[in-house]
């Protein structure tokens, strides 16, 4: 079971007498010790798989490693096991302990756009700096367990100041809609841990050994519910590196490596030195870049893939010039190494990098996905039916009340729902109970009273059959019902139309697939869904190039990267020049080198645009931090003209012609 493993991954997956961290450099099988360690206790120890819970920190991730232990252990004998996110597992807990929390089990979960918008109606005058200031604020504190009372004592400049106010009604708020954020799947069950000891051994009883993966991006919170889960047996495996911590601007916390030595003064430490990803060229330059950084641990990282072809920097004229040698160096690197699309990723710093890729990519054909970009759940036209579904599993959702109630419309408007505010208001209820309240009468017309019982009535249909009947099938009546489709095209351009109808469909597909394969029902399903990013929604077996920025390609591997726009003021970023800041930018730097496995194309500009202004650009001293070892080319070229472009274009078209014949 453990052969093709080296010593101290042995070690580490048989290591069961306490606390464990593997803390070890980038590809040096730390994920793989994780997933091997799950069969080894079903297998070898005979563990139920009921009684292990890993943590990943993405739910691709997730889904990857169940996989991986499924085939690992053969049909079946993996049934029960919880891979999950840490914010999956919350919702777990919040959902069998709802009661004792006061939330009622179909509570809705709002995304960041969702929050985004709360915010909005809070601070109905800020700037959106300021709104971001403030939320970010109130975010740090959820995490770091400060109520609003504490947060209040703790303020000192104004808008902290004017958070710690908010803070209070946004909480207010959000129970009110029997609504939950990101944060409080968190600090919910730790609040509920720390207060109940009931529940607390009933959770700690389910798990015998709890696992978890890019432990250095684990935040205060987070970390204490992993310490209140794996209690007094400790009996956990965490795995990390330090170099690899990206997520500080989020409230993760490389201290939580030292405090694990602290809380845990039997901790057992194992390093893995060899790396089994990437060349020996890939790796001395991710070594050399990092060594840049105040050395915390003393870690090693070796390789023995041999030196593999050297590393490519391309000097581009523009973000155009630029994209445009990503796609072309990209189809023709494949045909000669006769790859496939999905052995390439294009990584980047920033989402917006996105875009001018995007659009070369589709001028030459080349099929890709988009990850950590806007997500596909975060589309109007999904939200639209989000709404719906939270409001069948939850009728205190008033935003998604207000949303469904409006979408079609319905003859419903501001002064309705202006009217049922005051209703819910004056009795302490939500816009779903104001609508069916005593008294509704007087306060609407019958023209009004009649759409709104209608819509009312429609809804507590649709949830009756919701917990009997097959996601899709209510999904498909439910689109029929309010003929969603009909009313896209009525407000739309066609062509806009057909494409916000065509993601539906691809949502109604998914989500009834979904429903099938987890033996979730429709009401179930609503709940999670605001917890999926698009990296979910990809085809997995698609064969595309997988377009991603640093931080989503964390723990992934590519045969093949390009790492676009390795300039100052982008990696590192404009913002994060000052010491500890551009460490993590270093960092990051380090993450996207080594998700290379065979080769590494790096590439900057002379200048780009933004907005109208053109600005001069000069390259990341991260590139001067890799070594000597690099194979440069560009740069020497003064801006095209219209004849160089055309001739540029048909170089282009032969070489397609070339491609589509071979
Ligand atoms: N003992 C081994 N023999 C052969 N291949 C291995 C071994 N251990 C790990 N690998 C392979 O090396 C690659 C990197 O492993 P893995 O993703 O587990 O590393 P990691 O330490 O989790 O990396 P990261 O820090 O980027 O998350 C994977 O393809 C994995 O299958
Ligand atoms: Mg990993």
């Amino acid at each position: 079971m453990t052969a093709g493993l080296n010593a101290p991954q042995r070690e580490a997956i048989h290591y069961l007498d306490g606390p464990l961290l593997v803390l070890a450099g980038a590809g040096s099988g730390k994920t793989r010790v994780i997933t091997q360690k799950i069969a080894y206790l079903i297998q070898e120890c005979g563990y139920s798989p009921a009684k292990i819970t890993a943590i990943t920190f993405t739910n691709k991730a997730a889904r990857e490693m169940k996989e991986r232990a499924a085939q690992l252990l053969g049909d079946g004998a993996s049934g029960g096991l919880t891979v999950s996110t840490f914010h999956a597992l919350g919702v777990r807990i919040l959902r069998q302990e709802a009661k004792a929390l006061g939330l009622k089990p179909g509570f809705s979960i709002l995304d960041a756009s969702d929050v985004g918008g709360l915010f909005q109606e809070l601070m109905k005058n800020a700037d959106k700096d300021r709104l971001r200031a403030v939320q970010n604020r109130i975010s740090l504190w959820k995490n770091g367990l400060l109520g609003p009372e504490e947060a209040a004592a703790q303020a000192g400049n104004p808008m902290e100041q004017q958070a710690a106010q908010v803070y209070g009604e946004y909480e207010r708020t959000l129970r009110a809609y029997q609504a939950v954020d990101f944060d409080d799947l968190i600090r919910l069950p730790v609040n509920l841990f720390e207060t109940n000891e009931e529940a607390l051994a009933r959770w700690q009883s389910r798990i015998w050994h709890l696992l978890v993966d890019e432990y250095q991006d684990t935040n205060r919170c987070q970390y204490r519910l992993m310490k209140l889960l794996a209690g007094p047996r400790a009996s956990f495996t965490a795995v990390g590196d330090d170099d690899q911590s990206i997520y500080a601007w989020r409230g993760a916390d490389i201290g939580n490596i030292h405090l694990l030595r602290e809380d845990y003064p039997r901790l057992k430490v194992i390093k893995l030195e060899q790396n089994y990803r990437s060349t020996t060229r890939i790796l001395s330059a991710a070594n050399a870049v990092i060594a840049h950084n105040p050395k915390v641990f003393d870690k090693k990282l070796w390789s023995d893939h041999g030196h593999g072809d050297p590393i490519h920097i391309q000097f581009c004229r523009d973000g155009e010039h630029e994209a445009e040698w990503v796609a072309a160096r990209l189809t023709a690197h494949r045909f000669q190494h006769r790859g496939k699309w999905s052995d390439y990723a294009i990584l980047y710093r920033g989402n917006h990098q996105a875009r001018a890729l995007e659009q070369q990519l589709r001028n030459q054909k080349v099929p890709y996905a988009l990850s950590g970009g806007q997500s596909f759940f975060e589309r109007a036209e999904i939200k639209d039916i989000t709404s719906y579904l939270r409001l069948l599993a939850n009728q205190d959702d008033d935003p998604a009340f207000i949303r469904a109630i409006t979408t079609p419309k319905r003859g419903i408007g501001g002064a309705t729902l202006e009217a049922l505010g005051r209703i819910g208001g004056q009795r302490h209820v939500s816009l779903f109970d104001a609508s069916l309240a005593p008294g509704v009468e007087q306060q609407l017309n019958a023209r009004q009273l009649e759409a709104v019982r209608t819509f009312c009535q429609f809804i507590r249909r649709m949830e009756a059959r919701a917990v009997k009947e097959p996601a899709s099938q209510i999904l498909e009546d439910l689109l029929r019902a309010i003929d969603y489709e009909a009313s896209l095209f009525e407000t739309l351009e066609p062509r806009e139309a057909e494409s916000k109808w065509s993601n539906v469909r691809d949502f109604v597909e998914w989500l009834g697939r979904r429903g099938a394969e987890d033996n979730k029902n429709l009401l179930e399903l609503a709940q999670t869904i605001a917890l999926i990013s698009m990296l979910d929604k990809n085809d997995q077996d698609a064969d595309a190039v997988q377009l991603a920025t640093l931080h989503a390609a964390k723990g992934l591997e590519f045969r093949h990267v390009f790492l676009v726009g390795v300039e100052e003021g982008i990696l590192p970023h404009r913002d994060s020049l000052e010491p500890e800041k551009l460490q993590e930018e270093r960092r990051l730097m380090y993450v996207g080198i080594t998700r290379a496995r065979m080769s590494l194309h790096l590439s900057h500009c002379r200048r780009r645009k933004t907005g109208r202004e053109w600005r001069d650009c000069e390259p990341s001293r991260f590139i001067d931090e890799m070594g000597s070892d690099l194979r440069r080319s560009g740069g020497d070229e003064s801006p095209p003209d219209a004849e160089e472009k055309q001739a540029g274009r048909d170089r282009l078209a032969r070489f397609k012609a070339l491609l589509a014949q071979s």
